[in-house]
């Protein structure tokens, strides 16, 4: 049969140990250059892995996870079990959940409160939160990095929740930064979801050697608990007590049809696939801008051109502004927030290109080998907005953001997210000038120095001036203050 045929046929890939595979082939940090590396030494942009119980493959290339991801979307929507996700309580989460009734019901609520003609609405909360930044921007620039922070927490907050952050050291800000930062940094590795097939280890006893994630999995569940329960006890009180603001999971309590289970865990879903996704694109995007003063200056005088110095750019003018939209998009190719993105499971057997993908494997799409791919992205290491710009100066048609994963599982956060981080790149250049970095010893930095080593990116704290571009802008931003969410 066709089965037989290519059974034995799998993608290329180091050579497997008896019984743990090639599990510790996988442990490194940054995995998504090891795979290409691996791509360059096996020849073949399809890898695979053999782990006990099943495989792992490895798409490096962006029509490979087109073919399989959205073209077999029927095959490919599952996820893996992860046992150090589950143990931490954190089977409440959309995103992971198996392709099961639960999830395309949650999903749906998704698609339809941030589909594309939803998230109009959004824009009062968008503006009000933006320009919050940017008036903290202005009053307390040394600690830049604190403000866009909590602006990516404080959109989903209120949109979810009702719930208004403060500008500073918010409590739950730093409970979902917490949970979210102790589960990604534990538990997103491809070499942890292997652990999959030894669910046993998770009864070994805690003096164990080997078995230290116990504190890790107890500090997690306990942060869990609080992102999940603080802001949904908020809610509650806010209904309690008669206050009429409006947010997603009071409408979803209020219509009564997803139950309160579940409104508890998609706002929490929310709150953990929609904050530290959004933070790392605007460290990405203050980086590059401090690292590029000539695409800084580039913008700037695209929207001192087009909008005029007398008002802030708002979102009817983002079709005209081509070079802040090419920012955008190479600010997302230059640093995915997950690199390996979020894997998906084959839930029947397959065939592509001569390789056998038998049920149960994991995919992992490589989105950082395909936004580095030297063959589509001249120079991919580096920043450069006008890869997406044609001769004649308009954007290419090169507008799909690999970034946010594929197919079913595609994120449906991804107008809220884009919306926000343009009204951020948008706003941010009209009034402000980012000077060059420097460590925290005072010398400059370049882009190799800043990595640090968890599955989700982020930067290294450095320092940067950030100064009004003029006093016109200065009083832009003051502005704002009484206009609130126009
Ligand atoms: C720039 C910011 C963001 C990035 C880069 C991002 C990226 C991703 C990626 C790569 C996935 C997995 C896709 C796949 O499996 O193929 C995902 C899933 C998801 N994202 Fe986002 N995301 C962002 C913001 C958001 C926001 C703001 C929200 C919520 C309001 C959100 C909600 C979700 C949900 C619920 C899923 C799970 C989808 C599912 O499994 O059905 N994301 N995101």
């Amino acid at each position: 049969t066709l089965r037989n045929r290519y059974r034995a046929v799998y993608p290329p890939g180091p050579k497997p140990y008896p019984v743990i595979g090639n599990i510790l082939d996988m442990v490194t940090s940054e995995p998504w250059y090891l795979y290409m590396k691996w791509e360059r030494l096996y020849k073949s942009k399809i890898l695979s892995l053999k782990v006990p119980g099943t495989r792992i493959y490895i798409l490096n290339s962006f029509e490979d996870a087109i073919e399989l991801l959205e073209k077999r979307a029927g095959v490919y929507s599952d996820r893996p079990r992860i046992p150090l996700i589950e143990m931490c309580g954190w089977t409440f989460n959309t995103g992971l959940m198996s392709n099961n009734d639960r999830w395309r019901k949650e999903r749906r609520v998704f698609q339809q409160a941030f589909k594309r003609e939803s998230v109009d609405r959004y824009q009062p909360t968008q503006y009000d939160k933006v320009h919050e930044m940017l008036r903290q921007l202005l009053n307390d620039p040394a600690d830049f990095a604190a403000h866009y922070k909590t602006l990516s927490a404080a959109l989903v907050l209120d949109i979810m929740y009702g719930y208004d952050v403060q500008p500073k050291h918010d409590r739950i800000v730093q409970v979902v930064e917490r949970a979210v930062q102790t589960l990604i940094e534990n538990g997103t590795d491809p070499s942890v979801a292997a652990l999959n097939v030894f669910p046993a280890i998770r009864y070994l006893p805690r003096w164990f050697p080997g078995t230290g994630f116990h504190k890790v999995v107890d500090e997690c569940t306990e942060l869990t608990k609080d992102m999940l329960n603080i802001p949904f006890e908020h809610v509650l009180k806010c209904m309690r007590e008669g206050d009429t603001r409006e947010s997603l999971v009071r409408s979803l309590l209020e219509a009564n049809v997803i139950g309160e289970d579940s409104a508890k865990g998609i706002a929490g879903t929310a709150l953990s696939a929609g904050t530290d996704t959004v933070l790392s694109v605007l460290e990405c995007f203050f980086f590059a801008m401090a690292l590029h003063p000539e695409k800084q200056r580039k913008a700037q005088e695209e929207i001192d051109r087009i909008i005029g110095l007398d008002r802030l750019p708002t979102f009817q003018d983002r079709e005209s502004l081509v070079y802040v939209e090419a920012i955008y998009r190479e600010t997302l190719r230059w640093l995915p927030p997950f690199p390996m993105t979020v894997p998906h499971v084959a839930e029947a057997d397959d065939f592509y290109k001569g390789f056998f993908i038998p049920k149960g494997s994991i995919i992992y799409p490589n989105a950082w080998a395909m936004t580095h791919d030297k063959e589509r992205y001249e120079d991919p290491d580096s920043f450069v907005p006008e890869r997406f710009l044609t001769a004649d100066g308009k954007l290419d048609d090169n507008s799909r953001i690999m970034a946010f994963g594929f197919g079913r599982r595609l994120c449906p956060g991804q107008h809220l997210a884009s919306s926000t981080v343009w009204l951020t790149i948008a706003t941010v250049l009209a009034t402000l000038d980012l000077g060059l970095p420097y460590n925290l010893d005072g010398d400059p930095i370049k882009f190799q120095q800043i990595y640090t080593k968890a599955d989700s990116l982020h930067l290294r704290p450095y320092n940067c001036c950030i100064t009004p571009r003029s006093p016109a802008a200065r009083k832009l931003i003051e502005g704002t203050e009484y206009t609130a969410g126009y």
